[in-house]
């Protein structure tokens, strides 16, 4: 039997800005149903990572698969459409003069469908029920038909969260979720997350700066510092990590 391979194959990705090496020969692994958490001080290079595995920068050397295809140079529309990968950013990616459902829509347009069709077909090209099942899921019914902007900051996190998942994908990349989101909000994302995450099986990489969160929602962490891995383990094993405690004290 042969084994399944990893979702995500990073392989020696380098990415430099001038002199400064953001990310430097990194290589990891992702199994299909994990929630790998990707942690590290300020400017350790997270994002640049981030950003190189999915098309938004190109690095400087290394490769990268989905499922066994090369992604690299493929644009993030299709390694959505093509793949199942999705992510979201660090800055708020939802329109605030559209409700909550037209928001989820649009998201999924993004992904589906040529522009021909989109011209051509129903204005929300038949998205609204499964708009309304992941508005359901992620409990924004009673915010449905309200303005993003007129939402609170937690709750336009968690509508930018799942407008990720509009597209069913294997994948997701999320970019501090849990970033200014109160306690309340946060167990709520948190559990919407991890059921997410069971109920189908996907895989989730999570850069998050909130401990608490990242330890409870993870099930491998990574430890970046000065753009390389330098732990690498279980949230209870890179918690008591002493080169871990000293990249944080010492940042
Ligand atoms: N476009 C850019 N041009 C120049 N330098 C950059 C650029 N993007 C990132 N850097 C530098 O690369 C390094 C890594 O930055 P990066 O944003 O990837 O870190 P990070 O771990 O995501 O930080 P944070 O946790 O603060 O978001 C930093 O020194 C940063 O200043």
């Amino acid at each position: 039997m042969t084994a399944e391979a990893p979702v995500l194959d990073v392989r020696n990705i380098s990415k430099s800005f001038g002199g400064i090496k953001a990310v430097d020969d990194v290589s990891f692994t992702v199994n299909r149903g994990e929630i790998l958490g990707l942690i590290g001080p300020n400017g350790s290079g997270k994002s640049t990572l981030f950003n190189c595995i999915l098309g938004q920068s190109r690095p400087d050397k290394g490769k990268v698969e989905v499922n066994g295809k090369p992604v690299l140079g493929m644009r993030p529309c299709d390694l959505s459409k093509r793949l199942g990968v999705a992510r979201t950013f660090q800055m708020l990616q939802v329109f605030p003069q559209m409700t909550v459902l037209d928001n989820i829509i649009l998201a999924g347009q993004e992904h589906s469908g040529t522009m021909l069709g989109r011209l051509m077909g129903a204005s929300d090209a038949g998205l609204t029920e499964s708009a309304d099942r992941l508005i359901a899921f992620f409990r924004l019914g009673h915010l449905r038909d309200e303005l993003a902007g007129s939402l609170s900051y937690g709750q336009q996190k968690l509508l930018d969260a799942a407008m990720a998942f509009m597209a069913g994908p294997q994948l997701v990349l999320l970019d501090e979720p849990a970033g200014g989101v109160n306690l309340t909000m946060l167990e709520h994302l948190k559990d919407r997350l991890s059921t997410y995450n069971r109920e189908n099986g996907s895989t989730f990489v999570v850069i998050e700066h909130n401990m608490e969160f990242v330890m409870s929602l993870c099930t491998r962490i990574l430890v970046l510092a000065n753009g390389a891995i330098i732990a690498e383990g279980s949230p209870e094993e890179v918690r008591a990590n002493p080169i871990v405690i000293e990249a944080y004290l010492g940042s």
